[in-house]
């Protein structure tokens, strides 16, 4: 079973208008509502795939008991943690072209009583699980430190566990050696403090990290698909799609994908290609919408286990 964490969870409202103007009128064509945060998301993505998942949240106020009847509509199984505060609503605006617009809330005050029940919580599911994975954003209060005390706790519990974060938390985490993390392009030039332009700038940013401790570091990056480094190996995977619909929880999907593949023992490349094609597959879909096992049909991945060092990114 893969867990996840979410410590600052969402409701997330998706709306479609023709173009964004800032300042005017937009009347929406469409209006989708998801269950969402990225833990959120990987459970989700697992289970819309046949897989077994728990997500672990936070729940308060009206947005909180919206959160769990998606959840449950869904048949994503969850543990909710009672909070004083009230679940966020995040919006993303898409535009026909693919261009996707967020906005997203701080999230409700954690108190440190919240905090300790929701790292409890996911302790405790510790013993079934094949990866524990935080995953997004530290809600106001929450401290900056939470997802190290995540790998802390996991891996006293004998699971492994993976991080999906940003900034200050992802840093703190990393400094705990999680077994794995999936930042993307921008995330990691953050972390390693310069940019990262090729493919190989890429490769020599993770492999860094792979010497520092961390088993396996999966960029995920966006239409040039994601690079897995270990110390054994580097993978290269991408995969075509004909048109982007909304790019919100892809590398969510990606993750899951990836989370699915090795909880299942498939060789890295497998698992990787795998979750290329639950990333690439959730940007064909509306809003947060995850894949299902026929989205995935005609999304072709090619996969190298010699990554081209000179590929410029960000120009597919
Ligand atoms: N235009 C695209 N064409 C094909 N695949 C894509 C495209 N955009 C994203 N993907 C797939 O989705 C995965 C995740 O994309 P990206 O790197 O943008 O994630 P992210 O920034 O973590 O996203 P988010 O935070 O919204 O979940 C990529 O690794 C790739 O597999
Ligand atoms: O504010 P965070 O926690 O960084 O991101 C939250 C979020 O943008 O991430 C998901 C997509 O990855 C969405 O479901 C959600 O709205």
């Amino acid at each position: 079973m893969i867990v996840t964490l979410t410590p600052n969870p969402s409701v997330d409202r998706a709306i479609t208008i023709d173009a964004l103007l800032r300042g005017e009128v937009h009347r929406a064509s469409d209006v989708r509502v998801d269950a969402g945060g990225k833990g959120v998301n990987v459970a989700r993505a697992v289970t819309a795939q046949g897989g077994d998942a728990l997500a672990v949240l936070p729940v308060g106020g009206p947005e909180g008991r919206l959160l769990e009847d998606l959840l449950d509509a869904a048949g994503v199984p969850r543990r909710s943690v009672p909070i004083a505060g009230a679940a966020r609503m995040n919006i993303s605006v898409l535009e026909p072209d693919g261009t996707t617009t967020k906005l997203n809330e701080p999230g409700p005050t954690l108190d440190a009583a919240e905090v300790e029940a929701l790292l409890e919580a996911t302790a405790a599911s510790a013993a079934d699980a094949s990866w524990i994975v935080g995953c997004g954003s530290l809600p106001p209060g929450a401290p900056e430190d939470l997802y190290a005390q995540l790998v802390a706790r996991a891996r006293a519990a004998g699971a492994r566990v993976a991080i999906d974060s940003s900034g200050a938390p992802l840093a703190a985490a990393v400094a705990a050696s999680p077994d794995l993390i999936k930042p993307n392009h921008e995330e990691l030039a953050e972390l390693v403090g310069h940019d990262l332009p090729t493919l190989g700038d890429v490769r020599a940013a993770a492999t860094e990290l792979v010497a520092g401790g961390i088993a396996t570091v999966a960029v995920s990056l966006g239409g040039d698909g994601a690079l897995l480094v270990t110390a054994d190996e580097a993978l290269h995977a991408r995969a075509t799609i004909t048109a982007a619909v909304s790019t919100v929880g892809a590398g969510d999907c990606m993750l899951a994908g990836l989370l699915h593949g090795l909880s299942r023992s498939a060789p890295a490349s497998d698992a990787l290609a795998e979750g290329v094609a639950w990333g690439a597959a959730a940007v064909t879909l509306p809003g947060s919408r995850v894949p299902s096992p026929a989205d995935l049909h005609g999304i072709p991945v090619d996969l190298s286990h010699n990554p081209p060092a000179a590929l410029a990114l960000g120009q597919r």
